[in-house]
């Protein structure tokens, strides 16, 4: 099943345009959506879950037309919001079988071999008579995921998930995300360059309400093969090398500036070239944009 968007439109009452005539397809499996702050995928994402309209434009998943039919869209949506919140008092299993609830599963028994599976599915069996509000950031985002997976999604929808969790956590976390992106549209909105090299077959980077970059995450790194170059530098550089280089980033390493040029040949004395990475694509499309 995939998700055709064609031309979407949205500028809100304070004149920001937060969706720009975009454009995107996107089938089944992880889709990675990148931007900077303020990019707009919030507003596509709130857009893609029926939580607000746009001015125009179409979006449908299969035959299902998101914009005019949202409700249909409804019953086959998973959505995990940055922040998952959770009523206080309440255990892993107590929270998931509200939620079925919420989502139409009526039938007691099927409710609870439902509510058994998931919590199974995602790890947390032992933790099922555990108080939520209690639990680690990565096992409050597996139930989360838990959540959004009731009522056999087609789409899911998951929002800068893995901010704040340690190595650990996040990689459960991952392994969990692909295992469930089989057959199922899984858009994963983030800043985190390194989430979506790793788990995405396809990807789109978004700046300004619009898609600038759109491919597999290796082919698009592939496009700067030869063209990036890196230096250490002296703080006191770095603005006239920004002035006379395509300077695409800038990290601090040992206390000084490591700058990344993108350049078909070598920029200048000290330069060494570099394999490129999805970060150097990231900020050589936004700061180019
Ligand atoms: N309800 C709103 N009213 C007015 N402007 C808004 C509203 N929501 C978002 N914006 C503006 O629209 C633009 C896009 O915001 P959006 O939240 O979609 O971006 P984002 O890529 O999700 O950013 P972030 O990564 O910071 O969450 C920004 O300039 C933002 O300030």
């Amino acid at each position: 099943m995939n998700l055709i968007l064609n031309n979407l439109n949205k500028t809100y009452a304070n004149g920001v345009k937060a969706l720009d005539n975009l454009s995107l397809e996107i089938s089944s499996g992880m889709f990675g959506l990148l931007g900077p702050n303020g990019a707009g995928k919030s507003s596509l994402m709130r857009t893609l879950s029926t939580l607000q309209e746009v001015d125009s434009g179409s979006a449908f998943l299969g035959e299902i037309d998101i914009i005019k039919n949202p409700i249909a869209l409804r019953k086959v949506l998973g959505y995990l919001p940055q922040e998952f919140g959770v009523y206080p008092k309440i255990t892993a299993r107590q929270l998931l079988d509200h939620i079925a609830i919420l989502k139409g599963v009526s039938a007691k028994k099927e409710r609870k071999e439902l509510v058994n599976y998931l919590l199974q599915k995602v790890n947390l069996y032992d933790k099922r008579n555990k108080e939520v509000k209690g639990f680690s950031g990565g096992m409050k985002q597996r139930i989360g995921i838990a959540q959004a997976l009731i009522g056999n999604p087609k789409l899911i929808i998951v929002d800068e998930p893995t901010a704040g969790l340690d190595p650990g956590e996040r990689n459960r976390f991952h392994n969990l995300l692909a295992k469930v992106a089989n057959d199922v549209v899984v858009i994963l909105s983030t800043h985190i360059v390194e989430d979506v090299r790793e788990l995405c077959q396809n990807m789109a980077i978004m700046n300004h309400g619009q898609i600038i970059c759109h491919g597999k995450p290796q082919q698009v790194i592939d496009e700067l093969h030869n063209k990036v170059w890196e230096k250490l530098i002296h703080h006191h550089e770095l603005e006239s090398y920004h002035n006379t280089h395509t300077v695409i980033s800038n990290k601090m390493v040992g206390g000084k500036p490591l700058i990344h040029v993108l350049s078909d040949e070598k920029p200048s004395e000290g330069f060494q070239q570099v394999s490129p990475t999805l970060e150097d694509v990231f900020f050589s499309k936004i700061n180019n944009n």
